[in-house]
């Protein structure tokens, strides 16, 4: 196998997709932060404030599936701005980055994402709501492949962007490794464990 292929986000043919974890929220339940200060989730200051419920996979062509999803709102105010009037990129790519992030979290522990591509289909004015769908397209081993779509100002409203991603599945010490120890303290982290996991 080339690099290249073995990067590609698509699917592998042998790739399985589990349940929801019997722990994770139901259908239709919100799915809380997963960090207080987590500019994606959390209602922080300079966040982008994004809300999330668990979905109903309906599968290809509407039909009900058994799948993994996470639908999001997002309201595109005036400090998102890019060109005048419009979104900039990062923030949809930001929006798609939250959305996608939630849904390997259902069936497994944490994920960070690895590759993040993003097609920017129409214009998103400043003002109008973003609505995102993001599903679990297929799991190989620590590597969850999921795709979303983002709509303007209505579940069904026109469509802005799509994306496809891969995130991989991470334990506890790759945060306790890397993140800044304030921050990990912040959220209940001793001294003694980051220590530990930094050797
Ligand atoms: C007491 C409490 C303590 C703490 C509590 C913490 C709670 C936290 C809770 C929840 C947090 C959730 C936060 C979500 C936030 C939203 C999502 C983000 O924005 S995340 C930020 C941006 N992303 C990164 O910063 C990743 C940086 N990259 C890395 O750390 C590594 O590169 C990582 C983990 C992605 C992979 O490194 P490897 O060494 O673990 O694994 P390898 O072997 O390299 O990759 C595994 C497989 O993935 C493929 N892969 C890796 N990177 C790829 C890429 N870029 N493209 C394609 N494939 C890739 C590889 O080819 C390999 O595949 P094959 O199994 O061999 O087939």
């Amino acid at each position: 196998m080339t690099q290249a292929s073995a990067r590609s986000l698509d699917v592998p043919a042998d790739a399985t997709i589990p349940s929801r974890h019997p722990k994770a929220p139901g259908v239709g339940e919100r799915i809380p932060p997963h960090n207080p200060a987590c500019r994606g989730c959390a209602d922080v200051p300079g966040g982008i404030h994004m809300e999330s419920w668990v979905d109903d996979d309906r599968g290809e062509g509407g039909d009900p599936g058994v799948g993994v999803a996470v639908r999001s709102r997002m309201a595109v105010t005036d400090d998102m701005q890019g060109g005048p009037g419009l979104i900039h990129g990062g923030y949809l790519m930001a929006a798609f980055d939250e959305c996608l992030g939630s849904v390997a979290p259902l069936v497994t522990r944490s994920c960070v994402t690895a590759r993040l591509e993003t097609d920017f289909r129409a214009p998103v004015p400043v003002g109008t709501t973003l609505w995102l769908r993001a599903r679990l397209d297929g799991v190989l081993r620590r590597k969850y492949f999921v795709s979303a779509e983002a709509r303007l100002d209505s579940e069904d409203g026109p469509l802005v962007g799509t994306a496809r991603a891969l995130f991989v599945q991470v334990d506890l010490q790759h945060f306790l490794r890397h993140g800044r120890a304030e921050d990990l303290e912040a959220i209940g982290a001793s001294a003694e464990q980051i220590r530990a996991a930094r050797g």
